[in-house]
């Protein structure tokens, strides 16, 4: 039987920095598990701009419709930013993300214990906390139409549209009930039903799934700003998170930091089913490009390496080497192993991504 196949588009700045130390832990599954994998690799973003004039060439899109899972570091950078919105780097991620169908982003913060005392807010509000936020990915004001820059009598107007349709809200909402089942049996929807036609329905939507389908898991629902401001105050009260596309994508960053640094947050893209009955895939850490630490040697990789985890866990079906991974990860930060964003001016010398990366190796090596 061929072995599993994965994608690799490593991406700009930061991006294919922590995308080598997840080559390394890939590697490592080979020589040391015997469990191997088909890897390919391929240009995402402002490299394949640079090369092609497309943020993602068809050819890409093709590729990553067909392997079993993708791995992505990260897109975009200063560089393209006065590129025209048709080809930034964020379009080649938007497109793969859209025409895989990956309409269910998981976006777990979890504080590894070692960390509970660097986190910016107090030690026992984040102590042990770990929840998880499921963002709506293919729809929303990210896709919605009209968009556009237009000119209305002598002025110019920037167009977004924020639309969801029912069946968009209704299967991300299973999804989010699904996960709820597995864990602690609590979701909490958040939009802005207040003020936007769409959070209503979004509203309606999720408790008429909750109600017919999940009256076992408990639902409640959040303005998505009191919601942020829960998140800081008190974040243990959440377990699931349900939101939309914009909505999950800032409170995403700000629940990184609840756990340390955005460099710690992993994410699962998931689609429909593949033949394999695994769900359509895409795997990458939260964080952005990093401009500005790129090319220094001081990108944190664990979030990187985790979305890895979770790919073993979502896509090869190996939920306990994924925990062998995040258990190597939980030992070098108890070990006291740090990158810069971990450590506080004071903190002493940080290792660089590439010790990092070989430290959760030896940690890998010590679980044997
Ligand atoms: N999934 C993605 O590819 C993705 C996600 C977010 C932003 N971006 C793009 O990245 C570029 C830069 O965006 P930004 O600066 O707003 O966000 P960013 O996430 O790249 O960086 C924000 C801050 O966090 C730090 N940081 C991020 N990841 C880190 C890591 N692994 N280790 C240590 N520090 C880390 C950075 O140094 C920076 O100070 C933009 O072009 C943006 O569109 C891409
Ligand atoms: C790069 C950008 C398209 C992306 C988003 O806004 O979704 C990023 O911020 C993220 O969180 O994955
Ligand atoms: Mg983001």
């Amino acid at each position: 039987m061929a072995n599993p196949s994965i994608l690799i588009l490593a991406g700009d700045g930061i991006g294919p920095e922590v995308m080598a130390e997840v080559k390394k832990i890939i590697g490592w599954f080979g020589t040391k598990r015997g469990i191997a994998f088909d890897v390919t690799e391929d240009l995402v973003g402002g490299c394949a701009y640079d090369a092609h004039g497309t943020p993602l060439t068809d050819a890409t899109m093709a590729k990553a419709q067909e392997v079993d899972a993708v791995l992505l570091g990260a897109v975009g950078g200063p560089k393209y930013d006065v590129l025209d919105f048709s080809v930034k780097p964020e379009r080649g991620l938007l497109r793969l993300r859209k025409e895989m169908d990956l309409f269910s982003n998981l976006r777990p913060a979890q504080c590894f214990d070692a960390l509970a005392d660097f986190s910016s807010l107090k030690k026992d509000v984040v102590a042990g906390l770990d929840i998880v936020i499921v963002r709506e990915l293919t729809s929303g004001v990210y896709f919605g139409e009209p968009r556009g820059i237009f000119t209305e009598g002598n002025e110019r107007v920037g167009i977004n549209t924020q639309r969801y349709t029912e069946s968009e809200i209704a299967r991300v909402a299973r999804s989010a009930f699904e996960l709820a089942r597995r864990r602690n049996n609590k979701v909490c929807s958040m939009e802005k039903a207040n003020v936007m036609e769409s959070g209503i329905l979004w509203r309606q939507v999720v408790q008429e799934v909750h109600d017919k389908e999940y009256p076992d898991v408990e639902l409640s629902h959040m303005y998505a700003d009191a919601g942020a401001m829960q998140l800081c105050r008190w974040p243990k009260q959440f377990d699931v998170i349900v939101t939309d596309n914009l909505f999950g994508d800032l409170l995403s960053d700000m629940a990184a930091m609840l756990t340390g640094s955005l460099g710690m947050l992993p994410s699962a893209s998931l689609g429909q089913p593949m033949a394999n009955g695994r769900p359509k895939a895409l795997y990458e850490p939260v964080h952005g490009s990093a401009p500005d630490i790129a090319g220094q040697g001081k990108a944190n990789p664990i979030a990187c390496v985790l979305s890895f985890a979770m790919a073993l866990r979502y896509s090869f079906d190996l939920g306990d080497e994924a925990a062998r991974v995040e258990k190597a990860v939980e030992k070098v930060l108890a070990d006291g192993v740090r990158t810069a964003d971990l450590m506080g001016p004071e903190g002493g010398k940080p290792v660089t991504t590439s010790q990092m990366g070989d430290a959760i190796i030896a940690a890998l090596d010590a679980s044997l």
